[in-house]
């Protein structure tokens, strides 16, 4: 992290990443963000929701909404994730429109150009993604490639500026940050520092998740809980229009006594915390959940700093 400058002004504003699936935005998104915010994955189009992730620097706060993968309407689906896109991209300062290293620009490519050309004129940065994939020389004709699209569907000198990055070699990651933060507004922060940036899918299932299983018995256990999301991951084999994601939470407490409070009789009091927390999640991913409790004693875990680390305090 770079000191301020003085000299320069304090920007804040929204940026999104769009791209045909598979073309690295959720993983460009959560390198940026420096913590998992969006679900990645090899298959197409498992990003459908609007996450954001906020990057902090001395000089800028940038904020970032991580659309659905913008490409060609086949299903009414698609239409409705393509009207979504729309929308978001009429709402943000600058536009990061990733295209993969290693793949030759194609039809699907041309179409989203196309469809941001259509728009309000707006800063549009071409990423080359995914460097580390390809050799220097096949680099330097994508990044030609590229800046040709752009001044053939934009005219004039075409994108704003051409940035190749890769997302998993953390190659040149700030460098996007600070271009499409260029094109913010002046502004105060818009949010204040530290919020949504740990892992905020995470923190906010494992708060609506504290916030069930502590409902009715937060006397018998005001701060004895930690919640911890240890994974979330799609489930295999579903189709693209009815995903599912499977949440897998462990729920801390340092007494046995605490654990047969939570659990219930025969469990059938984490069976409440679990749908109650359920319908909040799902409203929050916007998908069907799987929600898997467990609950576990870890003895004394508030004053023993390293249970306190593993449970990411
Ligand atoms: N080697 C390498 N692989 C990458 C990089 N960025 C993304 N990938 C891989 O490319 C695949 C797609 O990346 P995602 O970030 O899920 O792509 P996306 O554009 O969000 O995809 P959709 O959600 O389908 O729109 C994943 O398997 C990633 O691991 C990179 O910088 N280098």
């Amino acid at each position: 992290m770079t000191e301020k400058n003085a000299d320069t002004p304090y920007r804040a504003g929204f940026a999104v990443l769009v791209g045909r699936p598979n073309a690295g935005k959720s993983t460009l998104t959560n390198a940026l963000v420096g913590h998992k915010v969006a679900i990645t994955s090899a298959k197409p189009q498992t990003t459908r929701h609007t996450i954001r992730g906020i990057v902090h620097r001395p000089d800028f706060q940038l904020i970032l909404v991580d659309t659905p993968g913008l490409h060609r309407p086949r299903t009414l689906l698609g239409q409705r994730l393509n009207d979504l896109v729309a929308g978001t991209l009429s709402e943000v300062d600058s536009i990061g429109f990733c295209l993969p290293a290693n793949e030759k620009i194609g039809p699907g490519d041309r179409f989203i150009a196309n469809q941001l050309a259509n728009l309000p004129r707006k800063p549009i940065i071409a990423l080359v993604t995914k460097t580390d994939l390809v050799s220097k020389a096949a680099l330097t004709e994508q990044l030609i490639a590229v800046a040709a699209l752009g001044r053939e569907v934009f005219g004039g000198e075409g994108f704003y500026d051409v940035v190749p990055v890769s997302a998993t070699e953390d190659f040149q990651v700030d460098t996007v940050a600070s271009v499409l933060a260029s094109h913010m507004p002046e502004s105060p922060a818009l949010y204040p520092e530290g919020e949504l940036t740990d892992e905020p899918v995470s923190v906010m299932v494992a708060e609506l998740i504290r916030e069930a299983a502590l409902e009715g018995v937060r006397d018998e256990l005001p701060h004895s809980l930690a919640v911890v999301v240890e994974e979330i991951q799609e489930r295999e084999g579903r189709s693209v229009d009815n995903p599912l994601l499977d949440v897998h939470v462990n729920l801390y407490v340092e007494r046995p006594s605490q654990k047969a409070i939570i659990i219930g009789r025969g469990g059938s009091r984490l069976r409440e915390v679990g749908s109650k927390a359920r319908e909040g999640i799902e409203k929050l991913l916007g998908t069907r959940i799987y929600l898997d409790l467990h609950v576990k004693v870890a003895k004394d875990w508030q004053r023993d700093p390293k249970q306190l680390g593993k449970l990411g305090f």
